[in-house]
């Protein structure tokens, strides 16, 4: 029933025929065992795929031990890989889930085209694609984020997105195969467990029937999106100039925010900074505000969003000049502003001089805490023009000194101090 279901979907859906071959991503969980016991008793010609993450210690080893059982026993051909993820994690500053996907996704390509297979068949299932969407919808999201998981991605496939989570352990149980599992909690997944142990349950108190009508709204979402991306497509091209986005033809539309979100999500603004924007729309002319890397200036007739990415090859103004020496008890801490004093064992490493940047942070001489520079600068009451003509001395990722302001606690003299180094503008 279920298998049938599945081949059904396939063929709609046009995932693959039974003359591809298929890679499966077999995790060992109850999904992919799922899917790969599927496809292989439907006929369809199979390899298998596992990663071994060594996150979770002996339990790494034990699901790598049980996918090769379970290939032995249908005769199918297995790759397996082992992966250093915290590694390649603290590597690439990236979330251990982030980099187990980078590098899973990475491997399944290269296996695929070893292996000569034509996809690669991932076993999400309905409840994955309903939960996507809760996520997506909690976070804030455009209409792609509506659509929840798709069925197909490039060469990436999901066939048992017609099924759910029960029926797959229902499948398996009626077949006597056995599957391993996860016992970690990863912080992504930890917000998925609410949203499937406390609000789905919840929601079905309301209406029992809430997963298959997500399911059947994010199905006829995707119809709609398919002539909505096509509007923003065309919309994009009359926008995206070589000075920037130029938002003009926009104005007389309807709904310019939800286009404007289609268009800036993407680029990584979220729906408080896309909000921001859409209502200086309607600004005086001269508005202008730095969001992300944008500087988002209004026009007469226009919102012109500028990408400001020369701001740290430019020159500053003016020269600094460095000087080293003992730290005596008769030691003078200037007091004028172009002057800062550090402790030199504590200035220790590369230095640079160079403008801010959006989301920059230091510890305020003074104050209690970080606090963006951003921030910083507007309390200080600095105009738009002040604060783009702003320059910072770092130690490393640090910022030392927010020059000719204010230096940064970590970095100050105290009775501990050996030897200061002095900086002057000049
Ligand atoms: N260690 C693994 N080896 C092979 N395939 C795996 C592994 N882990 C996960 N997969 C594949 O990915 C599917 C989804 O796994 P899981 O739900 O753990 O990941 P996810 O983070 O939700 O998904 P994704 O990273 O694809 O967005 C599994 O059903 C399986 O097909």
């Amino acid at each position: 029933m279920i298998q049938h279901r599945v081949t059904q979907y396939i063929e709609k859906e046009g995932l693959f025929s039974s003359e591809n071959k298929i890679l499966v991503a077999l995790s060992g969980g109850a999904d992919s065992v799922a899917l790969l016991c599927i496809l292989h008793t439907a006929g369809y010609r199979c390899e298998a795929a596992h990663c071994n993450f060594h996150l979770r210690g002996e339990e790494s080893n034990r699901d790598e031990q049980f996918v090769r059982q379970l290939c032995e026993k249908y005769k199918i051909n297995l790759h397996t890989i082992d992966f250093d993820t915290t590694r390649h994690a603290t590597e690439k500053h990236i979330s251990i889930e982030m980099a187990a996907r980078e590098l899973r996704y990475n491997w399944f390509e290269k296996t695929r085209k070893d292996c000569q297979a034509d996809v690669i068949a991932i076993a999400h299932h309905q409840d994955d694609s309903v939960e996507t969407i809760l996520l997506n919808l909690i976070r804030g999201t455009g209409i792609t984020g509506l659509l929840g998981i798709r069925p197909r991605n490039g060469v990436v496939v999901r066939p048992l997105l017609c099924i759910n989570r029960e029926e797959i352990i229902h499948y398996l149980q009626s077949i006597q195969q056995e599957y391993v599992t996860d016992s970690t909690n990863l912080e992504d997944e930890y917000t998925r467990n609410k949203i499937r142990l406390n609000l789905l349950p919840l929601m079905q108190t309301i209406n029992p029937s809430v997963k298959n009508n997500l399911i059947e709204t994010s199905n006829y979402l995707n119809d709609v999106a398919t002539l909505y991306n096509k509007y923003i497509e065309e919309a994009k091209t009359k926008i995206i100039t070589a000075e920037g986005i130029r938002i003009s033809s926009l104005l007389k539309e309807p709904a310019p925010e939800s286009i404007l979100f289609e268009m800036l999500h993407p680029l990584g603004f979220n729906s408080t900074q896309i909000k921001d924007i859409a209502s200086s729309l309607h600004s005086q002319p001269g508005k202008q505000f730095c969001c992300k890397e944008w500087r988002i200036i209004k026009d007469r007739e226009f919102l012109l969003l500028e990408a400001v990415q020369s701001v740290s090859k430019a020159t500053p103004p003016f020269q600094l000049i460095r000087e080293e020496q003992e730290y005596t008890s008769d030691f003078q801490i200037p007091q004028e502003k172009q002057t800062a004093c550090f402790d030199a064992d504590k200035l220790n490493e590369e230095i640079c001089c160079r403008k801010w940047q959006t989301g920059d942070t230091f510890v305020p001489f003074g104050m209690k805490g970080k606090k963006k520079i951003s921030d910083y600068l507007t309390d200080r009451k600095f105009s738009i023009s002040q604060k783009e003509r702003q320059w910072v001395l770092c130690c490393g990722e640090r910022i030392a000194w927010l020059i000719g302001e204010r230096t940064d606690n970590r970095f100050r003299i105290d009775e501990t101090t050996k030897r200061v180094i002095i900086y002057r503008m000049v």
